[in-house]
C-alpha cells in the first residue's frame, strides 16, 4: 500500500517535471510536437508587436537608470555628451514629478518596485502562491495591469539547442523551452546560479554590464525579472499572462543592458540575445496572482 502510494507520488512528480528534463525532451522531440500545447502553427502572431515590447522595456529601464543616475558615474563618463545631456534633462523632469524618499544623506532612494509603479502603473512581487503546495507565485501587489502590457520577464542563462545543460537540468523546474529549441535556465540556485554569474562576468565591457545578475539575490534591480516564479494555470485558475519571445535588437542602448536579466551561455556576438517576456492576456487587478500556460509561447 505504502509502496503504491510512493509510486503514484513519484509518477505524478515525473509527469509534472518531464517536459523540463532536457534528455527527455531530446528523446521525445517528435512526440513533444503533438503533446506540448504550443500555439498552433497557423497562429504564431505575437500578442503585442516587438516594438511595443521594446518601448515598454526602454521606458522601465530608462526610469531605473535615471533614478540611479548619480551612481552611474563609471558609465556616464564614457557616454557621448548628447546622451548624457538627454539624461540630465530627464533627471530634472523626473525630480519635479516624483515624490522621493530620502536617506540620512538626503540622497533620493527609489525602490525598483516603486519605479515600476511610477512608470507602468503596477508593482509585482513573489509571494506564497494561492495554490496549495505550489510554492511561490507572482502577484500584482499594487496598481493595475492593462491587457497587452509586459508584466514580467523570464530571467536566466540562454542555451542554444546544442549546448550542454544536462547537469543544470537535473531536478530543475525552471528550464524554459523556446519555440526554436533554445532553453532558458531561470533557476536562481546551485549550479545554474554559478553559470549565470560566470557568463555575466565574462561579458562585462569595462564598466558596462551586459546583463543584470541581481535577480539571483534578494535585492533585485529590475523589478520585472521574477517571471520564472509564475505558476501554471489550472481548471479554476485561468492563464492571465502568456510568454512571448523577444530578441534584443542590435541598437539596444548599451547603458540599459545592465537591466536585461538574460545572458547567452556561449559568448556569441552574432546572434541577438533571446529574452522572454510575459504579456497580460486581460486586465489584471491588484491582488491577483499571475498564471501562465506552461506550454503556450508566442515567438
Ligand atoms: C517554474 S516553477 C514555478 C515556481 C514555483 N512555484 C516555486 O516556488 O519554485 C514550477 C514549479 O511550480 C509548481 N507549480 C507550478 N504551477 C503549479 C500548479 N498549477 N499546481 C501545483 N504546482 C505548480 C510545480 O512544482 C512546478 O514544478
Amino acid at each position: 500500500m505504502l509502496f503504491r502510494t510512493l509510486l503514484r507520488v513519484l509518477r505524478q512528480r515525473w509527469h509534472r517535471y518531464k517536459y523540463r528534463f532536457v534528455p527527455w525532451i531530446a528523446l521525445n522531440v517528435s512526440q513533444n510536437r503533438r503533446t506540448l500545447r504550443y500555439v498552433p502553427e497557423d497562429s504564431k502572431d505575437k500578442i503585442i508587436p516587438d516594438e511595443d515590447v521594446l518601448g515598454i522595456l526602454l521606458k522601465v529601464f530608462q526610469a531605473l537608470f535615471i533614478s540611479n543616475f548619480s551612481r552611474q558615474t563609471d558609465i556616464l563618463v564614457l557616454l557621448p555628451e548628447a546622451i548624457k545631456s538627454k539624461y540630465r534633462d530627464l533627471l530634472v523632469t523626473h525630480q519635479r514629478t516624483e515624490q522621493p524618499r530620502y536617506n540620512t544623506q538626503q540622497q533620493k532612494i527609489y525602490k525598483p518596485g516603486e519605479i515600476l509603479f511610477n512608470t507602468l502603473g503596477f508593482s509585482i512581487s513573489r509571494e506564497t502562491s494561492s495554490l496549495i503546495s505550489a510554492g511561490k507565485g507572482v502577484f500584482v501587489t499594487k496598481g493595475f495591469v492593462p491587457k497587452g502590457t509586459v508584466v514580467s520577464m523570464y530571467p536566466g542563462t540562454v542555451y542554444q539547442k546544442h549546448e550542454p545543460i544536462f547537469f543544470q537540468s537535473i531536478g530543475n523546474p525552471f528550464i524554459f523551452r523556446c519555440l526554436d529549441g533554445m532553453l532558458i535556465d531561470g533557476n536562481d540556485k546551485g549550479i545554474s546560479k554559478i553559470v549565470y554569474r560566470s557568463c555575466s562576468g565574462r561579458d562585462q565591457l569595462g564598466p558596462f554590464k551586459m546583463s543584470d545578475s541581481t535577480w539571483l539575490t534578494s535585492e533585485v534591480q529590475n523589478p520585472l525579472a521574477v517571471g520564472q516564479y509564475v505558476n501554471n494555470c489550472s481548471n479554476d485558475k485561468e492563464a492571465n499572462v502568456c510568454y512571448q519571445e523577444f530578441d534584443v535588437p542590435e541598437l539596444f542602448p548599451l547603458e540599459f543592458k545592465q537591466y536585461l536579466p538574460n545572458i547567452m551561455y556561449s559568448h556569441d556576438t552574432q546572434s541577438p540575445l533571446r529574452c522572454v517576456v510575459l504579456v497580460a492576456l486581460r486586465d489584471i487587478q491588484q491582488g491577483e496572482e499571475l498564471f501562465s500556460n506552461y506550454y503556450t509561447i508566442i515567438n
